[in-house]
């Protein structure tokens, strides 16, 4: 039997996972069973170790044995350089062989997020996804995944019959390309508003890209009447869940105005890797936004409008992620092939 910990590692929170195994190397769609699990607020911890000590003393009490893990896997939401990464939000170094040092165990690794979400695609089963897209499937063919949360992350995957290889990107620091008069304006605002020389497709395809947009159509209203909106200050979940109940016209246009770029910018992705293998929407937000995605073929419309390649995008598989725990899994299986 062979211990694992795994851990998602986001700028608010962070979520811990002990996971056993039988096997030395388990199946690259083996989907985990957890044996113990904890949320932490990340900013309550000066580093990741003293994080760790606490949830393994916690699992021990718990679980009234001891627990040695040989093998771990962290996801940051972050670059992964080599064997290090930089948490600017919170201040962590974190480096593979200080963590294997002061944790004492043998075999760590450190992935971004998103190529967390590559390997834990491959876990999912047919009740984790929602399929936006039959298209016709691949099974050689490069794999992407586009996620919106607090961020926008991309990424992708090469199937290979020596092993998967799994890709982060930095994909959501693209420039967002407006499409329409309104997301010329939208473009224009946020550069006066941040003073931007430019501006990335994370800023409008995002869970702040949504408040973003909202506060662009409350002001653009404003200044077109003459009178101030209410509550210009919502959080993106109640903008949504106004969009979705149909209760608020500009939170609707909001939402209408954040699935064409989303739509149009995965069909960005699609271009550049011609993913046959499917297209994976990941991110907290597309799964809780579904009926808005899929009202009037919203998404893939703006997916499919490429010109002349509308015709390729028909063919790519697109699912939508309705498992949040796509990069835990993903750290699983990540994990439980290291040395
Ligand atoms: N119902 C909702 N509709 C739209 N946006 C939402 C909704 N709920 C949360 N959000 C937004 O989604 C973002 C969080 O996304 P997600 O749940 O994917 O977290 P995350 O990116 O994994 O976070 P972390 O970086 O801490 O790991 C926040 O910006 C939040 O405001």
């Amino acid at each position: 039997m062979t211990l694992l910990l795994v851990g998602d590692i986001g700028g608010t929170k962070t979520l811990l996972r002990l996971v056993e195994t039988t096997a030395d190397r388990p199946p690259k769609t083996w989907k985990p069973d957890k044996l113990y699990e904890a949320l932490y607020s990340s900013a309550d911890f000066p580093d990741l170790v003293p994080m760790v000590r606490q949830f393994l003393d916690g699992a021990r009490t718990e679980l009234g044995r001891e627990l040695e893990p040989t093998k771990a896997c962290f996801a940051i939401a972050g670059p992964v350089i080599g064997t290090e990464s930089k948490l600017t939000n919170l201040g962590w170094t974190l480096s593979v062989e200080r963590l294997e040092a002061d944790l004492g165990i043998p075999s760590i690794t450190l992935i971004n997020d998103f190529a967390a979400v590559g390997y834990g695609i491959l876990g999912l089963s047919e009740d984790d996804l929602h399929t936006l897209q039959a298209g016709e499937a691949l099974e050689d063919a490069p794999i992407a995944t586009i996620g919106a949360g607090t961020g926008l992350g991309e990424g992708f995957l090469i199937r290979h019959h020596e092993g998967d290889r799994v890709y982060a990107s930095e994909g959501g620091h693209a420039d967002f390309s407006p499409r329409s008069p309104v997301e010329f304006e939208l473009q224009q605002y946020l550069r006066d508003r941040h003073h931007l020389p430019r501006v990335s497709v994370e800023r409008v395809v995002s869970g702040q890209g949504i408040v973003s947009i909202y506060q662009f159509l409350c002001d653009r209203a404003a200044s077109a009447t003459g009178t101030a909106i209410g509550d210009r200050d919502l959080p993106a979940a109640e903008i949504s869940k106004a969009a979705l109940d149909g209760s608020h016209p500009l939170c609707q246009q909001s939402l209408q105005i954040f699935v064409d770029a989303y739509g149009a910018e995965a069909g960005n992705l699609a271009l550049k890797l011609l993913p046959y293998g499917g297209l994976y929407l990941a991110g907290g937000i597309a799964a809780k936004i579904l009926p808005l995605i899929e009202k009037d073929d919203r998404f893939l419309n703006a997916f499919h409008d490429k010109g002349r390649m509308s015709p390729l995008l028909q063919k790519v598989p697109i699912h939508v992620v309705l498992n949040p725990q796509v990069g835990l899994i993903g750290a699983a299986i990540c994990a439980a092939q290291l040395d």
